[in-house]
């Protein structure tokens, strides 16, 4: 499909190929090549039709079918540029504005690569990967208890689950009281909505399903605003994803004012790591390229650019907390007050003191959502002395650690920005405070993961969580032993370079802690966001 088209000719505002309601600013980005203005009859005397080069006022329109006596209807059904012009140039200067107003609403799904787009909703709309989310016990039974012990916040309301996917939330919504339920889901998922509510008889009257994205929706279909919206928007690293968007739309234009949001905030929390192990791991998978003489080619030219692949891979695994090096830092977003623009770009400044000698391998991850219900306030956290959910935590590597003794400062900033692929690329920079010796990690690919859970047997394993098959947590006594063989003679602020030929010895003896690694029985399934497996 066209790249949406919006420009401004003098007075004439082209519209196309989409269909436009320019009463509400009303974009559907269906392709269609047919137009739908519906306005006042009063403002379409202003307004003119523009087709090709010719024009015609909308208030002149005979071939027009009259739906009320306060809208005008019609149907263009003629390929090509669809447009309006206004008589009064202030009065164009006011629909552009409230248009792009609206227009990035409608067209969230039209910025993204059209191929992510039907790659993620193609995977919500299997039962599998709904019932994998649905058995993350951690997720599921904390979402549980935020609504049915918030009772206040739903008795007799009306509610809208944002992205309803089995419908479990709308469920627990109608459990906790909720009058009626809009459950928005824009996969096919939407059909099994209604399957379990109507074999559920409390269900079946209290569910609405609205099977189309929810920027797609108008105030018109509903009964009118809700009470109380409930989503599980949450990606890997907390905005993988980019679902929290379609979740302040539906705040901004289908929440009461005081209405409540479930979850109404989440923080990210980020701290330093020290982890030889994994660096190792990386660093050394370049291995093949190596290969000088392969079927008679030398492969040794892209062992640069094979390194560099992997360290854009953020690491998808448990954490030991053992290997934070500092007190992580929060950064608060408040779903109830943030815009979507302000979640574009993302900067978290960071200082952490370093509370050992070691080498600081990058940046360690994870979220927090919170529930501040009326009755109660209920977390949601994926720390990584928490038990494990299906987001484990992240980490992001430096090609080249720091080297850094206890009490001095690692400064920098994390720095996010969204992309079309509904994911972020991020960018770190750290340095050792008051001196120049610094490392970055300048592209990393949020939504290009590795799954450590599955792929290496070296992978932690926190405790009370079940393994994947195969895999033995390493040891993290022998871990932090040979971590500090390493590090301990480490000088101020002395680069990693010089390290890296004493590694080897102690990480091969750490490789073999674990038992050797298998495929997990069950491969991780996954469309690139994150690990819903
Ligand atoms: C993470 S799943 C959560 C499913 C379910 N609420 C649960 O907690 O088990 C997110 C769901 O939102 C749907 N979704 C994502 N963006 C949406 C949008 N803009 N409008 C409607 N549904 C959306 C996806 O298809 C998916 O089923």
């Amino acid at each position: 499909m066209a790249a949406p088209n919006a420009s401004s000719e003098g007075h004439h505002v082209i519209l196309s190929p989409y269909r436009f309601d320019a009463n509400e600013l009303r974009w559907l980005p269906t392709g269609e090549a047919a137009a739908k203005v519906r306005m006042s009859k009063e403002a379409a005397k202003n307004w003119r039709l523009v087709l090709g080069n010719q024009s015609v006022a909308l208030s002149e329109i005979r071939s027009t079918s009259m739906l009320s006596p306060n809208f005008l209807i019609l149907e263009l059904v003629k390929q090509g540029h669809v447009g309006l012009r206004c008589e009064d140039e202030s009065g164009l200067k006011h629909f552009v504005a409230e248009l792009s107003k609206r227009k990035a609403d409608y067209e969230r799904f039209e910025q993204y690569d059209q191929s992510s787009v039907q790659s993620y909703f193609q995977y919500y709309a299997k039962l599998a990967n709904q019932q994998n989310m649905l058995q993350d016990g951690v997720r599921t039974s904390t979402y549980n208890r935020a609504i049915v012990e918030n009772v206040d916040d739903f008795q007799g309301k009306l509610a809208m689950d944002l992205g309803a996917g089995s419908g479990i939330l709308s469920f627990f919504a109608v459990q906790a009281g909720a009058e009626k339920v809009y459950a928005v889901e824009a996969s096919s998922m939407g059909e099994v909505v209604r399957l379990l509510a109507d074999a559920n008889a409390f269900l079946t009257k209290k569910i609405e399903v609205i099977n189309r994205p929810v920027e797609t929706i108008t105030a018109a279909e509903l009964d009118g605003k809700v009470d109380v919206l409930v989503s599980e928007p949450i990606g890997t690293f907390l905005f993988n994803e980019r679902m929290i968007e379609s979740y302040l739309c539906a705040r901004d234009r289908f929440l009461k004012p005081g209405g409540k949001m479930f979850p109404n905030a989440g923080t990210l929390c980020v701290a330093p790591f020290s982890d030889s192990l994994l660096h190792w791991e990386q660093a050394n998978k370049n291995g093949f390229w190596k290969n000088t003489n392969f079927y008679g080619i030398d492969l040794s030219a892209a062992v640069q650019r094979c390194a560099k692949e992997h360290f854009r891979q953020p690491i998808v695994d448990y954490i030991n907390p053992e290997c934070l090096v500092s007190k992580a830092i929060e950064t608060r977003f408040d779903f109830m007050t943030i815009s979507v623009e302000s979640l574009q770009k993302i900067e978290i400044p960071f200082d952490f003191e370093i509370s050992q000698p070691c080498l600081v391998h990058g940046l360690a991850g994870w979220f927090d959502a919170y529930f501040e219900g009326s009755n109660q306030t209920v977390v949601l956290s994926t720390a990584p002395w928490c038990s494990g959910t299906h987001w484990y935590q992240i980490r992001f590597l430096l090609e080249v650690p720091l080297a850094v003794n206890a009490g001095q400062h690692v400064e920098g900033t994390l720095k996010m920005e969204a992309n079309s692929l509904q994911s972020y690329y991020l960018s770190i920079f750290m340095r050792i405070k008051g001196t120049d010796i610094s490392s970055s990690a300048p592209c990393i690919d949020l939504k290009d993961p590795e799954y450590r859970f599955y792929t290496s047997a070296n992978s932690y394993c926190p405790p009370g969580t079940a393994q994947a098959a195969g895999q033995q947590p390493a040891s993290p006594q022998q871990y932090q032993q040979a971590h500090f063989a390493q590090t301990q003679n480490i000088l101020p602020g002395q680069a990693f370079a010089a390290q890296c030929e004493t590694r080897a010895p102690w990480v091969e003896a750490t490789a073999v802690w674990g038992a050797a690694p298998q495929r997990p029985e069950t491969a991780p399934m996954t469309n690139g966001f994150g690990p819903r497996t």
